[in-house]
Formats: C-alpha cells, structure tokens, sequence
C-alpha cells in the first residue's frame, strides 16, 4: 500500500503548522522526515496514522494492506510504551489478542518477529530487565507483529546513547533488508536520516513547507557508518537546515 498526501494545510487556533504538504510514500521505502523542532513533523505523522485530521488536503492510502494485516497504520515511539508487567512476549501478544488471534497462530507469529528482531532468547523477559535498545526492539517486534502496510515511527532511537543508535540502525538495516517493510521516519538527527532513508524529505521551520526532497540510491545494506558518500549528503541536508533551525531556536527563544 502506498500513501500519498494532497496539499495539506494546518493550524492550532493562530499557529499555522504545516502548509501545502504533498509527497508520495512509496510502499517498500522508508521515507524520513527532518526538520527543525517545531516545525510539524510528528503533527504530520499524526495525520498519516489518522489520529487527526488536517484542516485542508488529504491523506490517501493506495492499493490494498499487505495480506494478514491486522492493523495498516502502526506506531513505533520514543518512549517505547510497554507493559511493565508485562514479558516480552505478554507485550507482543497483547496486540494480537486486540485481534482475538491466540494460541498456535498467535505463537509462530510471536516466534517469527523475536527471531527477525533477534529477541528469542529475551521472550519471557520483563522490559526492566531489558536496556532500552532492547526495549526498542521490543517495540518494534510488536509493530511487526500486526504486519503493517507502513510502520510510523516517531524518533524512536532519540531516547537512546549513541552507541545504541548505531546497533538499532543496523538491526533495521537487517531488518528492512531480509523483508522490506514501509516507513515514515521522523528524526532530528541527520545521520540517522541517511543510513534509514531512501527518500529525505526535509521541511521548513514553522508552517513546516517541503523544502526538498532527497533521494539516496546507495542500498541500505552497503550504507556504513562513516560513509564518505552519506556524509556529502548530510552536509548538503545541514547546509538546507541550518538558517531554518536557527531560526526555530531563536524563534522558541523569543516565545
Ligand atoms: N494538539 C496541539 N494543539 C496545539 N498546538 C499543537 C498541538 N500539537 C502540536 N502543536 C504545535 O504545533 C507545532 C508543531 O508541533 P510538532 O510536535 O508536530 O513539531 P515537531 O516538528 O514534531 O517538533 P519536535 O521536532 O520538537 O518534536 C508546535 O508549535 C506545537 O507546539
């Protein structure tokens, strides 16, 4: 399923957030969203997932959801949201169970996304016995558990150390490169943006505008940490950001 969005326009009461959105989300992509704080990114993921609605335009979703899709729109956040009491697999199952799906069927799907998340050995875990890349991949194992048609994901290794990020960037390079999966992927971090992105698109201050859209041909599996070729790219991205995001900081100073 792809999704494309038409010219959409928002505000809250006086502040106008995003203005003439359009983009296409490819099915099979990850496409990543950077921009300076502010500027509307997790409003407009908001409106993809159909949380809300934006005041004009409109979200279209094209072609039907992968087969055994319990749930198209699926998110993956900062804070990871599991159930403490909750194992590992208690935390998975509990979004199948929503689907009334338990036992044999709802094993072997539990079983296959501990495995591509490498977690097989953590299913009777409790989150507080994880470290928070662990809990991440837990959280990510549910989303993939209801087989989504694009997982949106919400800066979801900016609550984590650096090295972490680097071990999450390459399990989702995995991941992504044994079975692709679609992802809108909203990130501060620039580097995060071009290991993780076939497509950038990167917005305005507020009223979030695209200011471009970045395509990176070099497959996810031969993108390494410190690669010369990402990092021409990065540059070029901050060298688009950095008036804009000066301008935020100022801008939320002024506030
Ligand atoms: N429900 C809401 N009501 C009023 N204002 C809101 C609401 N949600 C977001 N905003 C405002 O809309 C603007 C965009 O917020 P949003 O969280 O989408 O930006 P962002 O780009 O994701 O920011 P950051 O990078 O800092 O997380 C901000 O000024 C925010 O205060």
């Amino acid at each position: 399923m792809d999704i494309r969005l038409e010219a959409i326009r928002h505000a809250y009461g006086d502040t106008e957030v995003l203005q003439d959105i359009s983009l296409a989300i490819p099915a099979g992509r990850i496409v990543c969203l950077v921009g300076p704080s502010g500027c509307g990114k997790s409003t407009l993921l908001r409106f993809i997932g159909g949380l809300e609605r934006p005041m004009e335009g409109r979200v279209l979703q094209i072609g039907a959801p992968p087969e055994g899709c319990l749930n198209p729109l699926t998110f993956v956040f900062q804070d990871f949201a599991l159930l403490p009491w909750r194992t590992v697999q208690g935390n998975i199952s509990l979004v199948l169970e929503d689907h009334g799906i338990r036992g044999k069927r709802a094993r072997a799907i539990i079983d296959d996304v501990l495995a591509r998340t490498r977690l097989s050995d953590f299913a009777s875990a409790l989150p507080k016995q994880l470290s928070g890349g662990m809990k991440q991949r837990v959280a990510i194992a549910r989303a993939l558990a209801v087989n989504p048609a694009v997982m949106l994901m919400d800066e979801p290794l900016s609550a984590l150390d650096s090295q972490t990020r680097e071990l999450l960037m390459d399990d989702l390079i995995t991941l992504w490169t044994r079975q692709p999966f679609t992802s809108v992927y909203v990130t501060h971090n620039l580097a995060e943006a071009v290991r993780l992105g076939h497509r950038i698109v990167v917005l305005s201050r507020r009223p979030g505008r695209i200011c471009e859209v970045v395509e990176i041909e070099k497959p996810l599996a031969e993108r390494l940490y410190a690669d010369p070729d990402l990092d021409e790219v990065q540059r070029h991205l901050w060298e688009m950001m950095r008036d804009e995001a000066r301008a935020a900081e100022e801008e939320l100073i002024d506030v």
